[in-house]
């Protein structure tokens, strides 16, 4: 299902359990601003390519609108809104003062030369410098892109409007960026796993997981529910998937991604089919990459009994009434994964001026 039609689906149902007053209901339906870009760049061999750059401002009436930047060849117009509206509802959920925003450049950055990414993002900084600010929209990372990509951006908008290191969070340490932020998404999701599993007198020791996506967010809670005795059994990346039954060494797994790039080749377990990961067995299934990935298509063979989403949206509402029938437990996006933008909160803060 489309990513904004199942955002607005579960819009709409949250909105009748809560009663909201139907004229409510359609003002937040509908963003505050849709911003759509071209962005052309001179290559690194002189040829020139054009991208098309996003920006969906949802909604501001708790604070500065909020949310991440992806670069990923799937960003479109329908999942940036659909993101954007999550991140209006995400940071009403972790209670800090920020409105929803998110952006995207559909692009292949793993295509890209850095310096190619660098001329992209300064483009596509100065076409929106005018309509983000440290008081009205602040961008932060999400899939593909990072903290140089933020540095990139704070410099190219400084042009303009002078140093504003609060204009972008998920900055580098240097340039006015928080301790932690990098993990801070993964960690608050292990954090929302263990209070979920609390309630159902679990905790993360000795259960199994499977984690889809090796980025910044899963590579980080992998690694964290590793340190807690949970036993990783199954990651994922682009590359494709790698299992272990006893549990995988998810620092040796994180420093064979860092040197060779992927999860290829790892030596401390078995390859395994990607979408596989998604119904192999186990206790807790966590997305950490793109929306929708659980679906009508595969959702009857999901066997974990609890699904984190990490990622956002990854769960069509679709799969979700298959797996409520099951008796599997979702615990939602805008709440497991909002440790991110509640550090980024504490970064903007530290530097607003
Ligand atoms: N970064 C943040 O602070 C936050 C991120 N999120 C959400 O978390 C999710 C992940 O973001 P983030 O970790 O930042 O992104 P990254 O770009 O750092 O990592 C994404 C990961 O997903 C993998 N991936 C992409 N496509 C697939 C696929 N088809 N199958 C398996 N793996 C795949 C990538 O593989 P490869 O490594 O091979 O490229 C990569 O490991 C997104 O949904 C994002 O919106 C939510 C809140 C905050
Ligand atoms: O840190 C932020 O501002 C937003 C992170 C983000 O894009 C998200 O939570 O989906």
């Amino acid at each position: 299902m489309n990513a904004l039609a199942a955002t607005n689906r579960n819009f709409r149902h949250a909105a009748r359990i809560l009663g909201l007053d139907s004229k409510v209901e359609k003002s937040l339906l509908i963003p505050f601003r849709e911003i759509k870009v071209e962005c052309t760049i001179p290559k690194d061999d002189g040829t020139l390519a054009s991208y098309i750059g996003f920006r969906v401002q949802h909604d501001n009436a708790r604070g500065p609108m909020k949310g991440g930047i992806r670069y990923h060849p799937e960003v479109d117009p329908d999942e940036v809104n659909a993101l954007a509206q999550l991140m209006t509802w995400k940071s009403a959920v972790a209670d800090i003062p920020y409105g929803g925003a998110k952006g995207g450049i559909g692009c292949n950055p793993g295509d890209l030369s850095k310096s190619e990414l660098e001329r992209l993002t300064r483009v596509f900084t100065q076409k929106i410098h005018d309509l983000i600010g440290v008081h009205t929209d602040v961008p932060a990372p999400d899939m593909g892109t990072n903290a140089q990509t933020m540095a990139w951006i704070l410099d190219e908008y400084s042009k303009f409007h002078g140093h504003s290191p609060a204009v972008v969070t998920g900055k580098p340490i240097d340039l006015g960026g928080s301790l932690g932020r990098e993990a801070a998404t993964g960690r608050g999701v292990v954090f929302a796993t263990e209070a979920l599993l609390a309630e159902h007198g679990k905790s993360i020791k000795g259960l199994t997981f499977a984690v889809q996506g090796f980025g910044n967010v899963g590579s980080w809670a992998a690694k964290i529910i590793h340190e807690r005795g949970g036993k990783v059994i199954a990651v994922s990346d682009i590359s494709g998937a790698v299992k272990n039954p006893n549990g995988l060494d998810i620092p040796e797994l994180i420093r064979h991604k860092e040197s060779t790039g992927s999860l290829k080749n790892f030596q401390g377990g078995d390859s395994m089919d990607a979408n596989e990961l998604l119904v192999h067995e186990c206790d807790v299934l966590i997305p950490c990459a793109l929306g929708g990935v659980l679906n009508r298509e595969n959702a009857a063979d999901v066997k974990a009994k609890f699904i984190i989403e990490a990622a956002n949206h990854p769960t069509d509402p679709e799969a979700d009434e298959i797996l409520a029938k099951k008796g599997v437990v979702v615990l939602p996006d805008i709440y497991a994964n909002s440790g991110g933008v509640t550090v980024s909160y504490f970064e903007w803060v530290q530097v607003m001026d």
